[in-house]
This record gives C-alpha cells, sequence and structure tokens, in this order.
C-alpha cells in the first residue's frame, strides 16, 4: 500500500519508529511493513510524526496472511482525527504545520513566505559580549558531553561573505526560500539533502535555521537534548563579532538546511552572515555541485572522543 505524507508529499517509504513516550528509536522502518499497536512514527522525509493507535493483525480469510492495513492513526497530542497524511481513508495527523494542513493552507516549504511570517532570530547586543562558558576553552565546547557521549561537532563557518554576493543572497535568506534541494533518505545517515539541479561553486544553497542562542545556553540544551537518544544533533556553534554562539536547529521545521550530513569533502562551505543586525548561518556550495548530488559540509570536529562515539566524524 502507498502512502503519501500530505506534509512532504513523500512517500512514505522510511522513517523511525519511536517507543510510546517519543524516547528511542526503535528502529528504522521499510515500506510496506505493519506496524504493531500505540507505535509512533516519524514521516522519513519531512519527519511529521503522528502515532499510529490500532491496526488490523486478524488474518484474511481468503489468504491467511495478515493484512498491512492500518485501521486508525490517531494524532499524538490531540484527540480529534484529523486527516493529514491520508490515503484511502487512513487519517494522520501531525505535530507541526498541523493548523495550516488542516485548513488546507499548508504552505509547502519550497514555497515563498511572506516576510512577516519569517521566523526572526532573537536581536543580539552589537556591544554586548556573551561570556564563555566558565572553566571551558573554546576548543571544548562542542563536544559537550552528556549522557557520556559527545554530540555536536565543532563545525566552523567563515566570517565575512563578499559585499557583492552577500546583496544577491539577502533576499533568498529573508524569503526563507530553499530551491534546488531536497530531502532524501541515506541508511544509517538518516535524513539528507541532495540537489534536484545543478550550483555553481559560490551559491548560496540554504540557510541553517534554527534558534539563535548563546553558547553557553546551546551547551545546556544539549546536555538536556543528549537524555533523550531519539534526538540528533543539531546545535551549530560559532564565533560572530566576539560572541560565542549557536544556532540550535533541534525543533522540526521545514528548513533543510538542518538535515544536511557530515563529510570531510562536504561540497557545501558554512559561512556567518550578518541580516539586518543578526548573524545568519549559511550553507554555499564550495565547488560545482552536480544535479542528484548529496550536499554534505565538514562539521569539522576530529576530537578523540567525539570520533569515537562518531566514527563517521573521521571520513
Ligand atoms: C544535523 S543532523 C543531520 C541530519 C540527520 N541525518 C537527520 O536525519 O536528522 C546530524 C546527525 O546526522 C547524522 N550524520 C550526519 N552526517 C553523518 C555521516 N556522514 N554518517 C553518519 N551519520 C551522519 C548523525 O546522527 C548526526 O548527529
Amino acid at each position: 500500500m502507498d502512502l503519501f505524507c500530505r506534509v512532504c508529499g513523500r512517500p512514505r517509504s522510511n522513517g523511525k519508529l519511536m517507543d510510546r513516550n517519543q524516547k528511542n528509536v526503535l528502529r528504522w522502518f521499510k515500506n510496506d511493513e505493519s506496524f504493531s499497536s500505540e507505535t509512533l512514527m516519524i514521516c522519513g522525509t519531512c519527519r511529521t510524526t503522528v502515532k499510529i493507535h490500532k491496526l488490523d493483525h486478524s488474518r484474511s480469510k481468503k489468504t491467511n496472511k495478515r493484512p498491512t492495513k492500518i485501521l486508525n492513526i490517531i494524532p499524538w497530542n490531540s484527540k480529534e482525527n484529523s486527516p493529514i497524511f491520508n490515503n484511502k481513508g487512513i487519517a494522520y495527523r501531525t505535530s507541526f504545520g498541523l493548523r495550516r494542513a488542516l485548513d488546507g493552507t499548508y504552505r509547502n516549504p519550497q514555497e515563498q513566505l511572506p516576510e512577516h511570517e519569517i521566523p526572526l532570530l532573537p536581536t543580539v547586543p552589537e556591544t554586548e559580549e556573551i561570556p564563555s562558558p566558565a572553566g571551558k576553552k573554546e576548543m571544548d565546547v562542542p563536544q559537550c558531553l552528556a549522557g557520556g557521549i559527545p554530540r555536536r561537532s565543532k563545525r566552523k563557518p567563515k566570517d565575512n561573505f563578499p559585499e557583492e554576493t552577500l546583496q544577491e543572497m539577502i533576499p533568498k535568506i529573508l524569503s526563507g526560500v530553499e530551491e534546488g534541494i531536497q530531502i532524501e533518505f541515506y541508511g544509517e545517515k538518516g535524513c539528507g539533502i541532495k540537489t534536484n539541479r545543478p550550483f555553481k561553486k559560490g551559491d548560496y544553497v540554504c540557510e541553517y535555521k534554527g534558534e539563535l542562542v548563546d553558547m553557553s545556553e546551546g551547551m545546556e540544551r544539549e546536555q538536556k537534548y543528549s537524555k533523550d537518544a531519539s534526538l540528533g544533533s543539531y546545535c551549530f556553534y560559532f564565533k560572530h563579532k566576539n560572541h560565542k554562539l549557536c544556532i540550535d536547529a533541534t525543533q522540526e521545521s521545514p528548513y533543510m538546511g538542518r538535515l544536511v550530513n557530515h563529510s570531510r569533502e562536504g561540497n557545501l562551505v558554512p559561512m556567518t552572515v550578518e541580516v539586518k543586525r543578526n548573524p545568519r548561518l549559511i550553507l554555499k556550495a564550495k565547488e560545482d555541485i552536480d544535479a542528484n548530488t548529496e550536499v554534505t559540509y565538514d562539521y569539522g570536529d576530529l576530537s578523540k572522543e567525539s570520533v569515537k562515539h562518531n566514527p563517521w566524524l573521521a571520513f
């Protein structure tokens, strides 16, 4: 049975199965698989969360096979049943984009957001120095240990984007348009981003969008997040005008920058740009990139401890 996610429009081919409390990833699910009741399912593409309530496990009298039909899916956090994902009467409900999906105005992430809806980052006072966490060298910061497992890699964006190019990019950054890229599932890596058209060296690809906080706040959050094994690491630490900052993109969003995976030979490079006096992190093409190519950048953390726990950082 083909199911399509109404939020991202992609076939529900892969995704995470979570335990009931959404704490642990049980495993990645495959296509045409039946689910046990009360399981959480997260769309492998846009990562919308739904809760499967009840499945029909009875065997067909004709074939004596268990059907994979999902009888009913109830929303996480809600009593109503409102179809958002849908295929032949199967109702789902999502945690994000809910209102718009219900009233039919859900906006595809590729579409341009009107300016008043662009989530603006909190203003960072230019004169105020954000203090480093006590006793921590900057080097140590991104390897914040929580539950004994180093999480975020130390990613180093370049500063000072050339003015001309920046002028061309600002409207794109402000509009939130993410054009030429799409989400793809990459097995053990989870989701990632690939191009659907070529990019030229230096082109703006997308923004690493999230909540701007200072570094110590980011570290505190990472400590909390690390207690939940189902949460990936989405805190991107950087320095801007002597301020030590962090973009926390842990919160699910339709923006794709948060899903770009790591490679030491990455074809993107992160950079900070200042837009309306707020620092923003963007990912731009390090080289010419063909269509249908995964985009990656170097998370930049080769510390022994991090690589021990995340061996993929070495490649
Ligand atoms: C910023 S997220 C990237 C998106 C992530 N793949 C997802 O599905 O949400 C960073 C996480 O992706 C995974 N990841 C990124 N690059 C990887 C790689 N080269 N190999 C394996 N896992 C990777 C790690 O779990 C890491 O904590």
